[in-house]
């Protein structure tokens, strides 16, 4: 499908940095020698990632509550399993076979490959590589001794390296890949939270435009209501997803906004509501009573309202957006993320540390400044893409 390859493309164009950079410590370490490789024959199987890569399972669908009906994925699959299916599940790979000694001394099949004995040197390469990828100092240190765990001594391809890297890395991310849970309570309210410019605005529009091509009537409330600018991006967001977008004069309550719109929502009988809401850490304060006053308003409707509290993170500020998740836990009751600005970033890698170190789900990423440029979170894409491992 045209959208899934758009979105690999964009991630690996991301993920080129770390790529190369694997690339290049393997290469410097490695031995080209043909008296080399015929010791290394000798004394040394090449290493092979123990368990092949595993076989991609299907997006998992949004996880209801236990009350829930069942409704509609809220974010279209972007492929089918086939589409995604890696090398595992493909004819066997000739280049995969160790060739007989003539032909790794001749320079053909995979000894043809630079290789490198792993070392303290090249987990400590392999270390600053990952921090430079925005991975975050514990999560690299814990990838690579996890990558490290029984390997010392072994020789190397940097295609195997990727391979055992992207392992630990959907390994980590696996638990967090949850799309929007749908709840059966109508309307479901989403309060969406994250610093200005995150990418809030566009992330309300593009999962507006999802639901509501899933068959779902939704409902926007412009909650930042001191920015004009900002209440008319949402309008224009709004009218490309086809979805009301309730405003209030410049400068007024953003509550009393919420109230109003969670009265609209429940009188249209709308599936979904969705609030936007002010993005200024300047003054936390103001904004934590701001956020916590919405909460209380709409409580008056539904005592179980919001039913999610979404973080908009953006990916270009790298190791900013785990601060950025400590102060919003702070002043909300975050319950997903949503990463977007994937596309055209190399720090990819802080999503591995926000699964390590936080543990939310990921509900979807944004690649793109297009309604259709949301997708939902796959770790095993995910890790492919940023260890620039190519999968067929
Ligand atoms: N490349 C790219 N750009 C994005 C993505 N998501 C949002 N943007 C852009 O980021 C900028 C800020 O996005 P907004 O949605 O306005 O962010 P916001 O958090 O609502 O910001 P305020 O309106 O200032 O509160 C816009 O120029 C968007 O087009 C994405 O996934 N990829």
């Amino acid at each position: 499908m045209a959208f899934f390859s758009k979105l690999k493309e964009r991630l690996f164009k991301s993920s080129s940095k770390l790529e190369q950079g694997l690339d290049a410590i393997v290469e410097e370490g490695a031995e080209d020698s043909a008296a080399e490789a015929v010791e290394a024959l000798a004394d040394a199987p090449a290493v092979t990632p123990e368990q092949p890569a595993p076989a991609p399972v299907p997006q998992p669908v949004p996880q209801p509550d236990p009350e829930a009906e069942p409704a509609p994925e809220p974010a279209p699959q972007p492929a089918s399993a086939a589409e995604t299916a890696p090398a595992a599940e493909s004819a066997p790979e000739p280049e995969k076979k160790a060739p007989g000694l003539l032909g790794r001394l001749m320079g053909r099949g995979s000894a043809a490959e630079p290789r490198r004995a792993l070392d303290d040197d090249m987990l400590e390469q392999l270390e600053e590589l990952l921090i430079a990828a925005d991975m975050g100092v514990d999560t690299a240190l814990r990838v690579t001794a996890n990558l490290a765990e029984g390997r010392m001594g072994k020789r190397v391809s940097s295609r195997e390296i990727k391979e055992l890297l992207a392992q630990e890395i959907a390994r980590i991310m696996e638990p967090v890949a949850k799309p929007l849970p749908i709840y059966a309570k109508r309307p479901q309210v989403v309060l969406v939270v994250g610093v200005n410019g995150s990418g809030k605005t566009t992330t309300i529009g593009k999962l507006a435009s999802q639901f509501k091509g899933a068959g779902k009537k939704v409902v926007i409330a412009a909650g930042d209501t001191f920015r004009a600018a900002a209440v008319e991006q949402l309008q224009v967001w709004g009218d490309r997803a086809g979805v009301p977008v309730l405003t209030a004069p410049e400068g007024s309550d953003p509550a009393s906004l919420a109230f109003d719109a969670m009265t609209k929502a429940q009188e249209e009988g709308a599936d979904l509501l969705m609030i936007d809401t002010a993005g200024r850490l300047q003054n936390r304060a103001d904004l934590m009573e701001e956020l916590s006053k919405i909460v209380r308003v709409i409580r008056k409707k539904d005592e179980t309202a919001p039913h999610n509290t979404l973080l908009v993170l953006d990916a270009t500020t790298g190791q900013n957006a785990l601060s950025q998740v400590g102060t919003f836990q702070k002043l909300a009751d975050v319950s997903g993320l949503v990463m977007t600005k994937l596309d055209g970033t190399a720090k990819g890698g802080v999503l591995v540390a926000l699964a390590d170190k936080f543990g939310l789900p990921i509900h979807a990423i944004g690649v793109g400044e297009q309604i259709d440029d949301l997708a939902p979170f796959d770790p095993e894409d995910f890790a492919a893409a940023l260890t620039g491992l190519e999968t067929r």
